[in-house]
Formats: C-alpha cells, sequence, structure tokens
C-alpha cells in the first residue's frame, strides 16, 4: 500500500445553496452543507430525497439550476487533477459485463495516466485479486462493489463520493468496509457515503447530512445528534423510583414498555439509589440515541417517491444532464 500509506492533504466538500430544478420538479432545495476531511460522513435521506442528484452535481454529471457544490474550493471541472482530487464510485452495476476487473481498472488507469501497477494495488486493497481475471458481468453485487470502490481509488484521491456502498455486501463484507473506509480516514481523506443502512451508519461515520425534499432536515456530528447520553433501568415500582431519583436531584421518564430512561450515566448512582430506596434492579444499561429514531422522526413523510402524484417529479430525462459527461465517473 505504498500510495495510501501517508496522511493526504485535507479537501473539504462545500454545498453551498444548492438547487436543481427538474421541469417544475425541485429535486434539490437551496442545500448548503460542509464535508471535513479526515472523517466519515453519512449522507441521509429518504428515497428521492435528492442524495444521488447532489452527487451527480458533485461530480459535475448535473448542473445545478443554483448555488455551488464544490470540492476543495473549486468545482469539479475547473479541478486541475480530478482523478487525484476525488474518486466516486455512484452505482454498482454499470461495468462492461464481458471485460474482467483487471481490464476494466486498466482502461480507467490508463485514461487517469497510472501505471498498471496501480490495477493490482487496488484490486489488492479491495479484496479482490482472485476475481481479477473473471469477466465483470459474472461478479457478485458484492465483488462489484468492491470493483467500484477500487475504481474509485485508482487515483489515490483526497475525496471519496461513495453512493450506496455497502448495498450486497454480506455482513463480513460489511464489516470489512467499515475497516476500511475507517483506514482511509484515519488517512485525512474525506469520505462521503450516502446509505439506507442506518443501523450500518451509525457504527461507521463521525458525522451526517441529513436530507429531505432536497433541503436539509440536519447535519453534525455523530456524538452531537444522538443528544445527551442517559440510562436505562428497569424495576419493580418505576414511579418510586423516579421520586427517590428526583430526591438524589437525578431527573427521570418513562420510556418503552415499562422502562425508565434516567439522565445520568452513572449507574452505581442509579443503583445505589434503587438500594436505599428498597427497590430492584431488573435491568441497568447504557441507552445510545438511536440514529433510526432520529432519522424517522425528522423525515417521517417526506419519501416523494410514495406520493399522491401532486408533488411527484416528472419522468427522469437527460436534457439537464451535462452534455457529453452523463456518466463519465461512474
Ligand atoms: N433527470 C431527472 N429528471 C427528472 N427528475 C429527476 C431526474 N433525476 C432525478 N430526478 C428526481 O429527483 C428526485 C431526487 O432523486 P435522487 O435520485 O437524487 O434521490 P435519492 O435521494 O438519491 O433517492 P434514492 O435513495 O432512491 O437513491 C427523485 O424524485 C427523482 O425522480
Amino acid at each position: 500500500m505504498t500510495t495510501t500509506a501517508q496522511r493526504t492533504d485535507g479537501a473539504r466538500i462545500e454545498v453551498r445553496d444548492l438547487t436543481k430544478t427538474f421541469g417544475s420538479f425541485t429535486a434539490v432545495d437551496h442545500l448548503s452543507f460542509e464535508v471535513e476531511p479526515g472523517r466519515i460522513t453519512g449522507f441521509l435521506g429518504p428515497n428521492g430525497a435528492g442524495k444521488t442528484t447532489t452527487l451527480r452535481m458533485l461530480l459535475g454529471l448535473v448542473r445545478p439550476t443554483s448555488g455551488t457544490a464544490t470540492i476543495d474550493g473549486r468545482d469539479y471541472r475547473d479541478l486541475e487533477n480530478p482523478s487525484a482530487t476525488v474518486g466516486s464510485a455512484l452505482e454498482s452495476t454499470n461495468f462492461h459485463p464481458g471485460r474482467s476487473g483487471r481490464d476494466h481498472l486498466r482502461v480507467l488507469a490508463a485514461a487517469g495516466g497510472l501505471p498498471d501497477s496501480r490495477v493490482d494495488e487496488m484490486l489488492e486493497l479491495t479484496g479482490i485479486p482472485a476475481a481479477a481475471r473473471k469477466r465483470a458481468g459474472e461478479y457478485s453485487m458484492g465483488m462489484r462493489q468492491r470493483l467500484g470502490l477500487a475504481a474509485a481509488l485508482l487515483g489515490d484521491p483526497r475525496v471519496l463520493l461513495l453512493d450506496e456502498p455497502s448495498n450486497g455486501l454480506d455482513p463480513e463484507g460489511i464489516r470489512w468496509l467499515r475497516g476500511f473506509l475507517r483506514h482511509l480516514s484515519s488517512q485525512g481523506k474525506t469520505i462521503l457515503v450516502s446509505s439506507h443502512q442506518l443501523q450500518e451508519v451509525q457504527q461507521t461515520v463521525d458525522d451526517v447530512v441529513i436530507i429531505a425534499n432536497g433541503r436539509l432536515v440536519r447535519s453534525g456530528a455523530m456524538s452531537d445528534l444522538r443528544g445527551a447520553p442517559s440510562t436505562i433501568v428497569r424495576t419493580s415500582d418505576p414511579d418510586r423510583l423516579v421520586g427517590a431519583l428526583r430526591v438524589a436531584d437525578v431527573m427521570a421518564a418513562a420510556g418503552d414498555d415499562g422502562e425508565l430512561v434516567v439522565e445520568t450515566t452513572d449507574k452505581r448512582l442509579v443503583g445505589d439509589v434503587a438500594l436505599r430506596a428498597g427497590l430492584p434492579i431488573w435491568e441497568l444499561r447504557d441507552r445510545k440515541a438511536d440514529l433510526e429514531e432520529l432519522f424517522f422522526d425528522l423525515t417521517e413523510g417526506t419519501n416523494r417517491n410514495l406520493g399522491d402524484g401532486a408533488t411527484s417529479p416528472p419522468p427522469p430525462t437527460e436534457r439537464d444532464a451535462v452534455s457529453g459527461q452523463e456518466g463519465a465517473n461512474e
């Protein structure tokens, strides 16, 4: 791993007041957010929220109606060395089915002026060296995802844009991807990952950007979004324990299924208060606020693809795509 061994100079992604309309339909609506180097950022939203359209604008594949989407301070098309700046894997399916994984990467490497040795390094790095000679049409979904990742990494880019990279990976593959992205971010790379798999995202990302109906609904560090950590406790008489905790200056409220949510992480304190009150402890554990809960609270009922037609978009056309570049990076 010679080329990925050092820490890279960070490159920020900046989306400012970005809007994209298709006819009368607004797919992305005055969206602003930043993605920082050395961090993994999850890009979340219900189906049709505008994630892919935003990623395509960042890659210069779709022209914004207004606003800007820059990488390292520039529009994609103004980057001096695009393949060393940004790598992307937007879809995992569009490799030429008759071409081997290695040949596919060689074509991309040649186009980017990179040596063939880089191809073998990337096949190794993404765990598919044995599949190098196999035709891409025979790859499993998980292997196509890894090949897409290998293609994205060819130019050792400072920024990675990945659309649903864990789709089709088995549990071992998902664990591998998590470690792999963590390794890349520790080198200072800027990683933006769209995903629907919230449990997985929760374990992988440092920051999230959540959008709905093309608009930002929340962004920030996972640790801030989760709210204050607290403790779950279960006992025979929850009301009495709430009273006893209040005397000890600790607030508690009823949660689901007879449990209490206590506003402290000090489990020993909760246990001592219960003991003094003569109450049994049936369960005592940390409560980590759930990304899934937060996501549904923020985006409930906003899936435009399930609408009644009044708010649905027109059928996709290619006329708004930047001519000649459509699909160039995929
Ligand atoms: N070329 C196009 N012409 C018309 N409408 C489009 C076009 N491209 C995207 N849209 C619409 O814009 C909206 C946002 O689509 P987009 O693919 O960006 O959403 P997404 O958040 O990536 O969704 P998913 O999670 O399903 O991939 C959708 O309703 C989609 O149908």
